[in-house]
């Protein structure tokens, strides 16, 4: 894999969306499909080769998760759920306040997206505090799945975001 065309694809936005943030903004890797081929071939490869168990659901977060879950669940021929930002799911759901590194937000999931014992992968683009990723962990925990990872394209690791998380962390990218 050319890790270096992808972190070329990687844009660094400063002061983005508050003063002293700089953000990754990922989108431009969007315009070069052959750098998303990789970077999704790479993820589940490093799925099929570091689970001895099936993975039934990929869980992706709203919105940049939305990018890569669902193409990554149907390589594995696993089930795709999203965690989405409150408000946006119909019928019954089940919510949880969250902190990330530029502010608060509520997320929801619907109650029957994951199956009691079901093995699930969950993938986003980018891991700061890991407050959004323990969110997602704990609506999961509450529809009694399992969660083995948590798998990223870029991880902040100077925010130690994967100290409060309750499963391994890949991440491709660290920045
Ligand atoms: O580790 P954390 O500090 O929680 O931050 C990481 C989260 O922040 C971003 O999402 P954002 O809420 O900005 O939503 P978006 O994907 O809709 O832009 C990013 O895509 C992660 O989901
Ligand atoms: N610095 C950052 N860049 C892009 N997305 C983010 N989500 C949280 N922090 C971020």
């Amino acid at each position: 894999m050319d890790l270096k065309r992808i972190n070329a694809l990687i844009r660094d936005i400063p002061d983005f969306p508050k003063p002293g943030i700089l953000f990754k903004d990922i989108f431009p890797l969007f315009q070069d499909p052959i750098a998303v081929e990789m970077v999704i071939t790479h993820i589940v490869n490093h799925i099929n080769t570091s689970f001895d168990k099936k993975i039934d659901v990929i869980v992706g977060l709203d919105a940049r998760g939305f990018l890569f879950g669902p193409i990554i669940a149907m390589r594995l021929g696993a089930a795709f759920a999203p965690v989405r930002k409150a408000g946006k799911l119909p019928g019954t759901t089940i919510q949880v306040a969250y902190e990330k590194e530029y502010g608060t937000d509520l997320f929801e999931m619907q109650c029957d997206s994951i199956k009691p014992g079901q093995n699930v992968i969950v993938i986003d683009d980018l891991i700061a505090t890991g407050g959004s990723a323990r969110g997602a962990q704990e609506l999961i925990e509450k529809m009694r799945g399992n969660v083995l990872s948590f798998i990223f394209l870029i991880e902040l690791e100077f925010l130690k975001g994967k100290d409060i998380l309750k499963a391994p962390v890949y991440s491709m990218i660290k920045a």
